[in-house]
């Protein structure tokens, strides 16, 4: 019987293929593609395709941040369907599982017709079915039955509806299938409208935690249910200017002179004013928003006619209105600041970041620092620490290019007793939840791995870690001070680095100047050699033939390798007075072959240099990688890591 079915299934196909038609329904034009695009035969059943643990791991860790709230709106829908027996699938944006609701009784069956975690249903894998063409069309897609086009899934009726992220981007499918349902197709209607509607919930309150810092305006066309079923939502910021917008309010909203002649398409609200929408003046529309959650609701017009009733959500912790001006954090004491004075003297570049340090200490916003190896990004987190009211608790810094990546997650997320076996069994604090209160300094956040970036992100977002293999989450107070001397918005085009994560880490940028560019090399210079002079237990005293050699040199490894040299020549000198001659080769070397103290900056070495700098330093010491760390004032672990990075492979290798 099946059998029969299954080959006249084949034989429909096929005379499909022969003559198309005009292919106009969802359906047949996925059968086309099935076809044509990705050379499938419908005589060649594939069956159902679950990707192996550490795959499935992977895609979830690219939505995690979602997945928990909509695993809320699924339990929810599962309630409700749960009498037709059906499953419910989260996919993402490639059509993997992530997530899924089913029935234990029918684990293996279910597993087998590809109705499981893990499950791929993209188009091109599983052949024409709801979740894949969903995908294809982003539009809401029942596939019953013989609709499917592999007659592995012919008994399957499935029934899936596109999620958006909150910036209007893809983000994956809500589906409920069937391993079995009545033949006649209109039963499924009820099922997708289910499914559509439990999906547009589930980005609404993806929505609302994801702009929870912003205000936001809801808008329904009935006065009685806009506080709980608000088909629009727009987040906008404190000078009125649109920051997202929900799927509602990207198919119904439009700017003023789009009213005409825009062909239904939805427009890119993001970055217009509330103004260019909305007839109201902008003081109407702040009156709405102040009016909150309270009975005061308003009509408001757009300028395509439409009628609104509106009301608004405040942003997390704002009393109401935007903070009046004054309400600032105050500037920190002179004393708590006397860190962040210390780092320079009397360069521009610096005194400007020095006070704008000072404007951010007290700010709860992360910060990104920029700057070469060595120009000491770690001291101005640990200053910016110390010039805030975090100061009294931890500092913890963590170099994500030193920590083997295998290490990364457990070191920074922890995990609970019993995760792992032997000694470790105990369990461990994270770093994360060690610099509760306190600041996080990431350093080298680049080379974090990109599954640990999703992981971040949600701490970020979310305020709470949740360490390996724990059951809840642990609550966390964070600054995070991130550096990198990798420019990352180019990793971000070569898809290496998040672009959320990004803006979330960047509440504020720092750039550390070069200690080439610095016009206080001699305060530096005084400074470190009294410190090392110190540790040392003896005076420090320069030469002045010294100090124009020092002034002169071009610092490839910036202010540490200052220090290192300052060390190096404090061991070599006649106790504590440095002459030319307790200097190492390199600085006398350097500044003979490149007489380049007037030298204009352009002509010096700039970090896209950093190739070249490298390679010459390895030929001028024999590929000897420790003479070339202290040369460069880097670690040994750095040179590694910059020649994997540039291809540079020492002879020996080859
Ligand atoms: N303003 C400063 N005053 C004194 N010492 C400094 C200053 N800036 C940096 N240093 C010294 O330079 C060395 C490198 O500093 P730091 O580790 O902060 O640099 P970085 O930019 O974070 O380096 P990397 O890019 O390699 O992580 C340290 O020994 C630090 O003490």
């Amino acid at each position: 019987m099946l059998q029969q079915a299954h080959r006249a299934h084949i034989e429909r196909l096929l005379a499909f293929a022969q003559q198309p038609g005009a292919a106009e329904g969802t359906i047949e034009r996925s059968w086309l593609r099935c076809f044509n695009d990705y050379g499938l035969d419908p005589s060649r059943p594939v069956p159902a395709y679950i990707v192996e643990a550490q795959r499935l791991r992977e895609h979830k860790d690219q939505i995690e941040d979602f997945l928990g709230v909509a695993r809320t709106g699924m339990e929810q829908l599962y309630k409700r369907v749960s009498a037709l027996d059906c499953v419910l699938l989260l996919t993402d944006a490639h059509g993997v599982t992530v997530d899924f609701i089913g029935n234990d009784h029918r684990d293996h069956e279910l597993k087998r017709a590809g109705l499981y975690l893990g499950a791929d249903w993209s188009e091109p894998r599983a052949g024409t079915c709801a979740v894949g063409t969903c995908i294809v069309e982003q539009a809401p897609v029942t596939c019953h039955q013989t609709d499917h086009f592999d007659v592995s899934h012919i008994t399957l009726t499935c029934n899936s509806a596109p999620l958006f992220d909150p910036t209007g981007g893809f983000l994956g499918v809500l589906d409920v299938s069937a391993l079995s349902a009545p033949a006649p197709r209109e039963g499924q209607h009820l099922a997708l409208q289910m499914t559509t509607m439990y999906a547009q919930m589930i980005e609404d309150a993806n929505f609302l935690r994801y702009f929870r810092d912003q205000w936001i305006l809801r808008l329904g066309s009935t006065w009685s249910l806009v506080d709980v079923d608000s088909e629009i939502m727009v987040a906008f910021d404190a000078d009125g200017v649109i920051r997202g917008i929900n799927s509602g309010g990207r198919r119904r909203l439009r700017l003023a002179d789009a009213a005409e002649g825009h062909g239904g398409k939805p427009l890119d609200l993001r970055g217009h004013l509330l103004t260019e929408v909305f007839r109201e003046d902008m003081s109407e529309l702040w009156r709405i928003a102040h009016a909150g959650m309270s009975s005061e609701r308003t009509a408001v017009r757009t300028h395509d006619h439409g009628l609104y009733y509106a009301t608004a959500i405040a942003p997390r912790g704002a009393p109401g209105r935007p903070s009046a001006p004054g309400a600032q954090p105050a500037l920190p004491s002179a004393e708590a600041s006397a860190a962040l004075d210390a780092l320079g003297a009397g360069d521009p570049q610096m005194q400007r970041l020095i006070l704008q340090a000072k404007r951010l200490a007290n700010k709860p916003l992360n910060i990104l620092v920029h700057g070469e190896t060595g120009t000491g990004k770690e001291v101005l987190a640990k200053a910016l620490h110390a010039a805030s009211e975090r100061r009294g608790k931890s500092f913890v810094a963590v170099n994500c290019a030193a920590i083997p990546e295998s290490l990364i997650e457990s070191e920074l997320f922890g995990y609970s007793p019993g995760t792992f076996t032997g000694a470790r069994s105990k369990g461990m604090r994270g770093l994360i939840a060690q610099s509760d209160g306190g600041t996080l300094f990431l350093d080298e956040i680049g080379d974090m791995p990109l599954h640990l970036q999703s992981r971040l992100l949600r701490v970020l977002s979310e305020r709470e870690v949740m360490p390996l293999g724990a059951e809840k989450p642990i609550p966390v107070d964070l600054r995070v001070i991130a550096a990198s001397h990798r420019d990352l918005r180019q990793l971000i085009a070569e898809q290496c680095f998040r672009e959320d994560l990004y803006y979330r880490l960047c509440g504020a940028t720092l750039h550390l100047p070069a200690l080439r560019e610095r016009r206080d090399k001699d305060y530096l210079i005084a400074r470190i050699a009294a410190e090392e002079g110190r540790q040392l237990d003896m005076r420090a005293e320069l030469a002045p033939a010294t100090l124009a050699l020092l002034r002169a040199y071009t610092w490839q490894g910036n202010v540490r390798q200052l220090r290192n040299v300052l060390r190096f020549a404090l061991a070599m000198s006649d106790n504590g007075f440095i002459d030319t001659d307790a200097l190492p080769p390199e600085i006398l070397e350097g500044t003979q072959e490149n007489p380049a103290e007037a030298a204009p900056a352009a002509t010096r070495p700039l970090p896209g240099n950093e190739r070249e700098v490298l390679l010459a330093a390895l030929r001028r010491n024999k590929w000897r990688i420790t003479q070339v760390a202290v040369q460069l004032g880097i670690a040994r672990a750095t040179v590694y890591r910059q020649m994997e990075r540039y291809g540079i492979v020492a002879p020996n290798q080859q």
